[in-house]
């Protein structure tokens, strides 16, 4: 394998601790020196941060020292800045080390480097290294580590963590009492689950992987030959979208998509779906919306097809006109700006035998009438994209003490026999039988009403060109790559306009612009 399709396999995987604890076990066993792997994670360690903290702009490095082979990575990294010139001071505040660890301390005091017990005399250093614990952390943080932690998260000076900020669980990513608030985290050999999970990314920083050449045989032991749990990366993104079109198709053949969407009161809706939509190159449009909005929608999406329908007094769908016959499109979008007065449409909808992507309304129609085993009834594939408030109400015993987004959202996709996306800072999806893939990269600029309808009509348009030809691409495939194109549309938004510019209609015009930039076809 080349470097470059080793390093883009390794961006796809993530592990548990206790998984990383049994790969490692592997290597040891195979005969490699826990030592020998313990210099080699440090000397790259130690490049890394020559490179991302060069001198003389940083000096005087502070090394905070735990008990485990967290504490001794860092005394090696420390060790090896030593005599690249830093100056190094050392802070140990146990006293019971691991063997290995407690043999590199005794090498660095006798290199005459200075070891306190106090983080006070560290004050006055440039960076601070954070090698407290890594994946071995099981339980709570106590005095005085935790008040270490506290202090040094107060001081203006950056921190780096090394393979996990101390404190979060690696699994869960939740808190341990408290943790280090890293500016950067490099995670070692494999990215620790935690590091994925929303309540983690405040403390994480800035994170990079650092490969040390783990053999790819052990970690497939572990994981198996195509881990269920994987990180989205923009290679197998842009594998699943239908860029490439062929020479002879027609627009019928492009897919045929219909958005049912929108009320008087949530008019923008319907808009900012359409839009997602028409950015997904789907061959045909149809919007369903109530009657009073057909001709102000039809100004602004002028190629879409739109079918007004007979409305409630408040102005929601009533019901779909007969002319609308479900089964002729590849796929359904349905729910954005809907209220919970369309819920004759949605359980219409339900009952169809297209595919179907179920969003807001939609899906607080189906968790106020209980009608999750209707999803089990469906033939066609299904796709429900909560956010977390959602996420709750559809499934409440699930989200109930839930830790783990992943577990969580692997559950919720098994008992509703449907692909679910729950969304959020980090983006988890999951399939039925347990697949899952969660978007490692986005920006909280789409935190902000509206991004998630333009979510939900990207995702039909692409769901029905799916569907309207045969090919080898899941759905699941598909939905992580909708997911990963709108994100990325967020980033490349914010960089040009500012976290602040990115209002949903905004987001849209990205969309081109962001899949043109990193597939490199055309230009801005
Ligand atoms: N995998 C690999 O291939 C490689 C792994 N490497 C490195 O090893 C790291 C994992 O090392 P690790 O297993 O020694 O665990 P680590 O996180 O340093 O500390 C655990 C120690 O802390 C203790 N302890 C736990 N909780 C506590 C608490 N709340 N308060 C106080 N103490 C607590 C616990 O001891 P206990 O008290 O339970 O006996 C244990 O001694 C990994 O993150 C990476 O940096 C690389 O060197 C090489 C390649
Ligand atoms: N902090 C964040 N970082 C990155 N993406 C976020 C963040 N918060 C929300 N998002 C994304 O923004 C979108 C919001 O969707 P949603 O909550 O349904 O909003 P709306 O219903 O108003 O359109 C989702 O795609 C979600 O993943
Ligand atoms: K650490």
């Amino acid at each position: 394998m080349s470097p470059q399709h080793r390093l883009e396999y390794l961006q796809r995987m993530i592990v548990t601790a206790a998984q990383m604890r049994s790969i490692e076990q592997r290597i040891f066993d195979a005969g490699m020196p826990i030592a020998a792997v313990m210099e080699k994670v440090s000397g790259r360690l130690a490049l890394r941060i020559q490179a991302l903290y060069p001198q003389p702009s940083t000096h005087r490095i502070g090394v905070l020292v735990g008990p485990g082979h967290n504490g001794g990575d860092a005394l090696v990294v420390a060790r090896e800045l030593y005599f690249q010139g830093y100056e190094i001071m050392l802070c140990c505040p146990v006293s019971r080390l691991k063997d290995l660890t407690a043999t590199h301390l005794h090498y660095l005091e006798n290199l005459g480097i200075a070891c306190y017990q106090s983080v006070d005399p560290l004050a006055e250093c440039d960076l601070l290294l954070d090698g407290l614990f890594g994946f071995g952390l099981d339980r709570v943080l106590t005095k005085p580590i935790s008040t270490i932690v506290d202090v040094v998260n107060e001081w203006d000076i950056p921190r780096l963590s090394i393979d996990l900020p101390s404190g979060l669980h690696t699994d869960t990513g939740q808190v341990l009492g408290t943790a280090i608030c890293a500016t950067h985290t490099l995670c070692l050999g494999l990215w620790k689950l935690g590091l994925l999970q929303d309540d983690a990314l405040h403390y994480v920083g800035q994170a990079e992987l650092i490969d040390f050449d783990i053999p790819l045989a052990d970690i497939a032991a572990v994981l198996g030959e195509m881990p269920s749990v994987q990180r989205v990366t923009p290679q197998c993104a842009i594998a699943a979208l239908p860029l490439v079109r062929p020479a002879s198709t027609h627009k019928y053949k492009m897919g045929h998509v219909l958005l049912i969407c929108g009320s008087r009161r949530y008019a923008g809706g319907a808009l900012l779906t359409g839009l997602g939509a028409r950015a997904s190159g789907v061959g045909m449009l149809s919007i369903a919306v109530p009657q009073s909005l057909k001709s102000a929608l039809s100004v602004q999406l002028p190629e879409a097809l739109i079918v007004g329908c007979p409305e409630t007094e408040d102005g929601a769908i009533a019901e779909l006109p007969a002319s609308v016959t479900l089964s002729s499109f590849n796929a359904i979008a349905c729910g954005p700006g809907l209220t919970t007065d369309a819920t004759a449409v949605v359980e219409q909808v339900l009952t169809s035998e297209c595919p179907l992507v179920l969003d807001a309304d939609g899906l607080n129609i189906v968790a106020h009438h209980g009608t999750i085993p209707t999803l089990h009834k469906r033939q066609a594939p299904t796709v429900l994209t909560p956010h977390l408030g959602e996420f709750k109400r559809l499934f409440p015993e699930i989200a109930d003490g839930m830790d783990c987004r992943v577990t969580a959202v692997q559950r919720a996709a098994k008992h509703s026999t449907a692909i679910v996306l729950l969304k959020g800072a980090r983006v988890v999806i999951s399939d039925p039988h347990g697949s899952v893939r969660v978007n490692p990269t986005s920006t909280p600029a789409l935190a902000r009403g509206g991004s998630g309808d333009v979510l939900t009509g990207l995702l039909g348009g692409l769901v029905a060109q799916k569907f309207a030809a045969p090919s080898s691409t899941t759905l699941l495939d598909v939905v992580q790559a909708g997911t990963w194109w709108h994100a990325q549309a967020g980033c490349l938004a914010a960089r040009k306009r500012t976290e602040l510019g990115v209002d949903a209609h905004t987001l849209t015009n990205f969309l081109i612009p962001a899949l043109a930039r990193q597939t490199q076809i055309g230009t801005e």
